[in-house]
């Protein structure tokens, strides 16, 4: 019943957006701190002003450091400025519900490289439009977002053998899934052939038609692209040189008596005589509030234009989806004051299917990390081969039972500090979008990793236990996977701490840093009791003292009988005597248990605020 409610508020014809936004700034500044020493600061946006209507394909340009990409990011809420306000439809913006009609294709944009197009339109689809679109009307949207980019060719490939192009086409279909009334693209015409510009600016101009807002900054745009735009907005040295149509740019110079020689693009002309003129451009324009020169819009394209460059004016289709449906309750509009379009869990859910896709799709570095479980697992049972039942060798296991423990700590931290940071700028991105909330997507991490992590530690676990002979008994057995697994599970998490804070690069000469304290204090190389008193509490801090515990319980605790010795005198023949000599005699499996998980989840909460605090500040 509900859903064929919804199914007939769709409509089949080319969308126009209904709630049009027109924007407006006034008197923006931006400063920034200038290096290390915060004693000045770097003025980048100088008291600028402008509005942008709905309809309208708005291009910022200026010349390269003009501040074109910081007034974008101030647009766009992904930035604040140091002063100055931002207005939609003639009210002070409301940020959230600004954010929540608005989508920022920023100029790097990654997309999932192991999904195809439609993979990764559909997942956009999931996480973008609520429950009150059904999975038919989601199906929909996606093919028609294919069709109207003309990504059809391109639907089954993955993103890494797309081309830059698609790339770009790709990463505005994901936006234009919940069909945003606003939209900024940052560069997205760079490093594309001028076929290709034209397509993405055509493509850029008719989404305006449709009533969204359009801005996007492009360099210095050339004559063919500016047939198609409606509003030129010039950035020099962080002031408005002009505003208006592309038509006024000319009599707008003329006034000033800044002649263009003829066949020359006024475009190019400006942006020449633009850094020498400064005082002179920012005077007639008033710094952005002159409106006069907005009026030469032309609202029609260039049939001829159209068909010489092989452009089709019905290109973009979008059918309307439903409203969200309305509830006595009140709790969808509780519902409409969220961020987020979908449910904390679903995004949890989409997630996590599409992390152990993208692992499924490109299995080569989890078949890799499990061959080197694998093989570490054979060196080390070899090594240390069927010594697990004599008494002469107590040492040489303990020795073995340490070394497992580093291992598999390294490679869970490492792992995971490597690939964690590749992630940012894409989860920057699609969070920025509203796609899903940091806890959702850090779950969804911890989630997806844990299957490999485990599956890798057992296979070394079982192969290390059975070649080096320790006790066949069920339950000793169980001890030394579980505290294993704990300790790598906490590795792991301490490897997400470390890629959250810091780049790959950094990552890596930072990472020892993290975890050589542990070691230290892991009650292997220094007993608790030979330690200095105001060292002693690192011990307790310290995961592998307490997995190292974990694991001497599990092999020589647990009421171990006397062991066979092969050698004329074994000093260890009683394994009591072992735990005594280690300062292990008293502790409890437990406490291990539980320290471990204490410590697991500190970590974890430690590295959601950073990561929380990273994607909110452009770092
Ligand atoms: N966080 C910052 N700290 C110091 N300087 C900054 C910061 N952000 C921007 N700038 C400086 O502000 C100026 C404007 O930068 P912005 O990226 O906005 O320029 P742009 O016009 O987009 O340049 P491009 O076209 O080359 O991308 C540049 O000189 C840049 O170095």
């Amino acid at each position: 019943m509900s859903s064929d409610n919804s199914e007939s508020q769709e409509t089949t014809s080319t969308s126009l957006v209904e709630d049009s936004l027109n924007i407006a700034f006034k008197n923006i500044n931006y400063t920034v701190r200038n290096g290390i020493l915060a004693g000045g600061r770097k003025t980048i946006l100088k008291d600028v002003s402008g509005s942008f209507n709905a309809g309208e394909l708005t291009v910022i340009m200026g010349q390269s450091g003009a501040g074109k990409s910081s007034l974008m990011d101030i647009l766009a809420g992904y930035t604040k400025p140091t002063t100055g306000s931002l207005y939609v439809n003639g009210r002070v913006r409301n940020e959230k519900s600004f954010r929540r009609r608005s989508c920022y294709i920023l100029q790097d944009d990654r997309v999932q490289d192991a999904l195809t197009t439609r993979e990764s339109l559909t997942i956009a689809a999931q996480l973008k439009l609520g429950n009150h679109v059904n999975s038919e009307q989601k199906r929909r949207r996606v093919q028609e977002i294919i069709s109207s980019l003309g990504l059809s060719r391109a639907q089954n490939t993955r993103a890494c053998n797309l081309s830059g192009g698609q790339k770009k086409r790709l990463a505005i279909g994901l936006e234009l899934v919940s069909d945003p009334s606003v939209m900024f693209l940052d560069e997205p015409t760079s490093g594309l052939d001028s076929s290709m510009c034209k397509q993405l600016v055509f493509l850029f101009h008719q989404l305006a038609r449709q009533g969204r807002t359009v801005l996007v900054s492009i360099h210095q745009p050339s004559a063919a692209l500016l047939q198609m735009v409606d509003k030129l907005y010039v950035v020099v040295a962080g002031n408005c040189a002009y505003t208006g149509s592309v038509p006024g740019l000319l009599p707008y110079l003329q006034q000033m008596n800044l002649m263009c020689p003829p066949y020359h693009n006024p475009v190019d002309f400006l942006i020449e005589i633009c850094s020498e003129n400064v005082d002179l451009l920012v005077t007639h324009s008033q710094n952005g509030k002159c409106d006069d020169w907005s009026n030469h819009i032309s609202h029609e394209t260039d049939d001829n234009f159209l068909e010489k460059n092989n452009l089709r004016s019905d290109q973009v289709y979008l059918t309307t989806l439903p409203p969200p449906k309305e509830d006595p309750t009140n709790k969808i509009l509780l519902k409409l004051k969220s961020t987020y379009s979908t449910p904390v869990w679903k995004q949890f859910a989409t997630l996590t299917r599409r992390s152990l896709l993208s692992l499924w799709r490109s299995p080569a570095f989890t078949l890799m990390i499990t061959g080197i479980h694998c093989s570490m697992a054979l060196f080390i049972g070899f090594l240390f081969y069927n010594i697990g039942e004599d008494a002469s060798h107590v040492r040489d296991s303990y020795n073995m039972l340490y070394f497992s423990l580093m291992f598999l700590m390294f490679t869970a931290f490492s792992s995971s500090s490597i690939h964690f940071p590749h992630q940012i700028p894409v989860v920057r991105r699609e969070h920025f979008n509203r796609w899903y909330t940091t806890g959702a997507y850090y779950t969804s991490t911890l989630a997806s990793t844990l299957p490999t992590q485990t599956v890798c530690t057992l296979s070394y676990a079982f192969i290390v236990y059975f070649l080096t002979g320790l006790p066949p008994d069920i339950v000793r057995f169980t001890t030394f996977c579980w505290t294993l697994m704990l300790v790598s599970y906490v590795a792991l998490c301490i490897g997400l701490l470390n890629g959250s804070i810091f780049t790959v690069k950094n990552g890596v000469v930072f990472g020892p840093f993290f975890i050589m304290p542990f070691t230290i204090f892991s009650g292997f190389f220094l007993r608790y009791s030979d330690a200095p008193v105001f060292f002693r509490w690192m011990f307790h801090i310290s995961f592998l003292k307490h997995g190292l515990v974990g694991l001497v319980v599990a092999i020589f605790g647990m009421d171990r009988p006397k062991m066979p010795c092969s050698d004329l005198y074994c000093h260890y023949t009683y394994p009591r005597t072992f735990l005594v000599d280690v300062e292990m005699s008293q502790e409890n499996y437990s406490l291990v248990v539980g320290a471990l998980f204490g410590i697991g989840l500190i970590v974890t909460i430690c590295s959601y605020i950073i990561l929380k605090i990273r994607l909110k500040n452009k770092w």
